[in-house]
């Protein structure tokens, strides 16, 4: 029986994949095999030495220790591209809502009880919320994987003009891209170019505060900063400079600051790019296939931290082997293995920059004594037998 913990709530439809006889899932474990979690913080737990997979039933990873679990030979799998859509839907209604001027005309029409003749106060009062179209308008994309492709895309579809940012994009990403959209060569050349612009890449040492304080100098007066990525990918204080002094007409952020929530300026929504009930259950369904995949075969897909793995079950049983990524690796198996009176069926062995990962059929059982002089080979990070 395999414990699974859950740190978030997650689609009921996404859980049923995992079969009562063969799970038991749970918020509450003791020594549990996998972790299942969307935006839960592991950052501030221990994660129990039980752990063998955690799964992240959406997108970001930037709340999972991911470079701990690498160590202790633990992928971490997320579901790509499962909310894109999900959160493109809410970056198009975010540029409506500030081209539109829609959250200060709602705060209006909340105040029509107040009046004693409603509609004419409407009618005298609609001037202050005029707006303009978002056709005609550029875009600035920053980052270009499953959902800035597709918001490029529509906006494209919008008749705006598009410009896009992408040093790291893949040939998939380029191949669904439309052929409109136009390639920044820099992040300034993008900033200089846009009446709004969409942040949509992960938070790391790379991407934090990527829109900054110098920024400011290039970006045109009035610009709408649209951040469905993460609190962190624009500098705190070149925002707030932004927002006061005019440069930045509005910002639409998915993660607003107790500050930022009651600035003027900002539209702060409660982390909800990700929040239909397509997006939870994509996700979760997409996840809880993996991890089962990984507890029951050992396959690996869609890990942020593994190679993808697969092989076809043969043999009498399945060792699954991280280990580190060094010469002599596979050498040394064999030779512990073969010590061991293991016959080898198959075997297959792929890596990923420091970690490598291998699954080895073998003809007969491994005893205990077996698996623990495996284990105890210099460099293995962590063993299974499924
Ligand atoms: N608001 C929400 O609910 C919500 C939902 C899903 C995802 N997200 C956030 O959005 C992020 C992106 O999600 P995704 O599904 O598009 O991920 P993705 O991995 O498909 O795309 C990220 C893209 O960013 C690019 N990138 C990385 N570093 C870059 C840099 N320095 N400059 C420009 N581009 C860079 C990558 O090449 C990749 O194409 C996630 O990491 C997550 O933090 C938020
Ligand atoms: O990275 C993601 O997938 C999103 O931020 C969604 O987070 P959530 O699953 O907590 O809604």
């Amino acid at each position: 029986m395999f414990k699974i913990q859950t740190l978030n709530n997650i689609s009921r439809i996404g859980l049923e994949r995992l079969p009562a006889g063969q799970y038991n899932v749970a918020s509450d474990q003791t020594d549990p095999d996998a972790l299942l979690v969307r935006s839960a913080d592991l950052h501030k737990i221990e994660i129990p030495a039980s752990v063998r997979a955690i799964g992240r039933a959406g997108a970001g990873t930037n709340n999972i220790p991911v470079a701990e679990m690498s160590k202790r030979g633990v992928p971490v799998f997320n579901a790509p591209g499962a909310n894109a859509n999900a959160v493109k839907e809410l970056v198009l209604a975010g540029m409506l809502l500030s081209s539109r001027n829609i959250p200060d005309a709602l705060a209006f029409v909340s105040t029509l009880p107040e009046h004693a003749d409603a509609h004419h106060a409407m009618e005298a009062e609609k001037k202050r919320f005029v707006g303009s179209e978002l056709s005609g308008k550029t875009l600035g994309v920053v980052g270009l994987g499953a959902i800035g492709v597709r918001v490029a895309n529509a906006a494209r579809a919008l008749g705006m003009r598009v410009f896009g940012f992408d040093p790291h994009m893949t040939v998939d990403g380029a191949w669904q891209l439309s052929a409109d959209v136009v390639k920044a060569g820099s992040l300034n050349e993008l900033y200089a170019a846009s009446d709004f612009i969409s942040f949509h890449v992960p938070l790391n040492d790379a991407t934090r505060g990527v829109f900054k304080a110098e920024s400011l100098q290039v970006a045109r007066r009035g610009v709408v900063l649209l951040n469905f990525a993460r609190d962190g990918i624009i500098d705190a204080g070149a925002l707030k400079a932004g927002l006061d002094d005019g440069t930045i007409g509005r910002y639409v952020t998915d993660f607003p600051s107790k500050e930022q929530a009651v600035h003027p300026r900002v539209i702060g929504l409660p982390h909800l790019g990700a929040s239909t009930a397509e997006a939870e259950e994509n996700c979760a369904v997409m996840v809880v296939d993996q991890l089962r995949d990984f507890l029951e075969n050992g396959n690996v897909l869609n890990s942020v931290n593994f190679p993808n793995t697969r092989m076809a079950r043969e043999g009498k049983a399945r060792l699954c082997i991280a280990n580190q990524n060094r010469p002599g690796m596979i050498g040394r198996l064999s030779q512990v293995l073969g010590e061991a009176g293991l016959n080898i069926a198959q075997m297959h062995n792929a890596s990923r920059g420091e970690l490598a990962y291998t699954l080895v059929d073998i003809d007969s059982p491994a005893d205990a004594a077996a698996l623990e002089t495996i284990a105890a080979v210099e460099g293995i990070l962590a063993l299974r037998v499924v």
